[in-house]
């Protein structure tokens, strides 16, 4: 058997052949999940001006210091800040003004004592302002506010390029004042599943059919890292009804097809004739385990990569090559899974090629442990729902012993599992 393409050999021609997208200027409330093409650094303080957390009375805490309830400090009014005023007035010793929660502080205030602490209690502040207020206790100054630039100061790096924003990035935005972002656009990608055996899963089974699993299992895992499946269907092992499909798809514009099934040296495989015939096959097989026959090459003049059709096989083959792919065309940082080491809780056992195990990862004491998930047949999708993470056996390693230090790719770490 000729020498099978290692991993990362693989990964790299793909990676080679694979360009990142232009971007694109769109508005915040649109940018979910987007990934940013220029760093984002503010020019602004946050707050903004120094304001008042309590609803209250803006005053020198001098004032207050000898404040008690049986001999309260009283001060006169000399005015009112709602929110979003500019008081145009000073607050001199023996004075007080009237403030409200997140209202810029006077000049000549330093502290906010809270209404609670007044002779206004918590019946709270109402109109008409009354000429005086009595202060029970000593405030301290900068009691009860929120200094500028406080969360935030002029000058900050938000966060670098290809950082993909998520919800308090898109308010720190907006609280910045930035109404549009620059992004990469996102990867547009097809999906054909094919496979005679195949039937769409709101038919019922027939005999020796199955449900087409891979399309939806495949298209969830890129939609969740920012790619939009432009096609999504299947067809049968029919050498013209794949190429018909691909032609399609590749005249639509798309950045990247993938492929599922018919991959391998089955008599109805017919995948890498078409790739070859219609462009061009790269490399095919690489050696793994899962995931042997993974093809890739050019249709015309789209990239394409073809998964292997078992479940297991496509979904790893995935996560290893098509997201470190989607990740370089959507501008991100880093473009492979993370990993951590952890030790092995019962021996494993493989074939020498790299192995992708669907393992249960455990912290015990801060120190991370993994075994097994269960069978791990490729076409056993649900041992891939009770698994939290991908136990990787190096090439050439056919069995490691209990306690025995790994490599693991934690699975949908974002998310957990419960
Ligand atoms: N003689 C050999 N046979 C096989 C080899 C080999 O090296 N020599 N490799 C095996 C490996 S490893 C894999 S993986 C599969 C890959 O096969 P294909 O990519 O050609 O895929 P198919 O043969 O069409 O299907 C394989 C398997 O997957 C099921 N399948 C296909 N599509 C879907 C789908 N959309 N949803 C759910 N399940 C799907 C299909 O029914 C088959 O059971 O080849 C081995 N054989
Ligand atoms: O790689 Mo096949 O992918 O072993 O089932
Ligand atoms: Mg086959």
């Amino acid at each position: 058997m000729p020498e099978l393409l290692s991993v990362s050999k693989a990964q790299s021609i793909i990676l080679d052949a694979i360009q990142t997208l232009a971007t694109e200027l769109i508005p915040i409330q649109s940018a979910r999940s987007r990934r940013l093409a220029t760093p984002i650094i503010t020019d602004t303080d946050l707050p903004p001006f120094t304001n008042s957390s309590a609803d209250g009375f803006a005053v020198q805490a001098a004032d207050t210091l000898n404040a008690s309830s049986a001999s309260p400090v009283v001060l006169t009014i000399i005015g009112d800040i709602p929110a979003g005023t500019n008081p145009a007035f000073r607050v001199n010793r023996g004075q007080a003004a009237r403030i409200m929660t997140g209202a810029p502080l006077p000049e000549g205030a330093d502290a906010v004592v809270m209404v609670e602490a007044t002779d206004i209690g918590i019946r709270g502040l109402a109109v008409p302002i009354p000429r005086q207020v009595r202060i029970f206790s000593p405030i301290l100054p900068g009691d009860s506010l929120r200094p500028r630039g406080q969360d935030l100061t002029a000058g900050t790096q938000l966060f670098p390029a290809g950082h993909r924003l998520r919800p308090p990035d898109i308010g720190l935005l907006a609280s910045l004042g930035i109404p549009q972002v620059q992004v990469y656009r996102q990867p547009r990608i097809a999906l054909l599943s094919t496979g005679d055996e195949l039937l769409d899963p709101s038919k019922p089974l027939q005999p020796g059919k199955i449900h087409d699993a891979n399309s939806y299992l495949l298209a969830s895992v890129l939609q969740e890292h920012g790619a939009v499946i432009t096609h999504m269907g299947f067809v049968g092992d029919d050498e013209v009804a794949i190429r018909e499909s691909l032609e399609n798809y590749a005249a639509s514009g798309i950045d990247l097809l993938i492929t599922s099934a018919g991959v391998s040296v089955g008599a109805y495989d017919y995948v890498r004739k078409i790739i070859t015939e219609q462009g061009d096959l790269t490399f095919w097989r690489v050696n793994m385990r899962p995931g042997k026959p993974l093809a890739f090459g050019r249709f015309r003049n789209v990239p394409v990569i073809g998964l292997p059709g078992n479940p297991v096989s496509a979904f790893v083959s995935c996560l290893i090559f098509v997201l470190p792919a989607l990740n370089k065309m959507s501008g991100a940082a880093t473009w492979f899974l993370d990993s951590i080491h952890a030790k092995l809780l019962e021996p494993v056992e493989s074939d020498g090629r790299e192995s992708y195990l669907r393992a249960i990862l455990e912290n015990q004491h801060g120190n991370w442990f993994v075994k097994l998930a269960g069978q791990q047949s490729s076409g056993n999708l649900f041992v891939l729902t009770r698994s939290n993470a991908l136990l990787i056996l190096p090439s050439e390693v056919k069995s490691l012993p209990t306690g025995a230090e790994v490599n693991v790719y934690p699975l949908f770490p974002e998310t957990g599992w419960d």
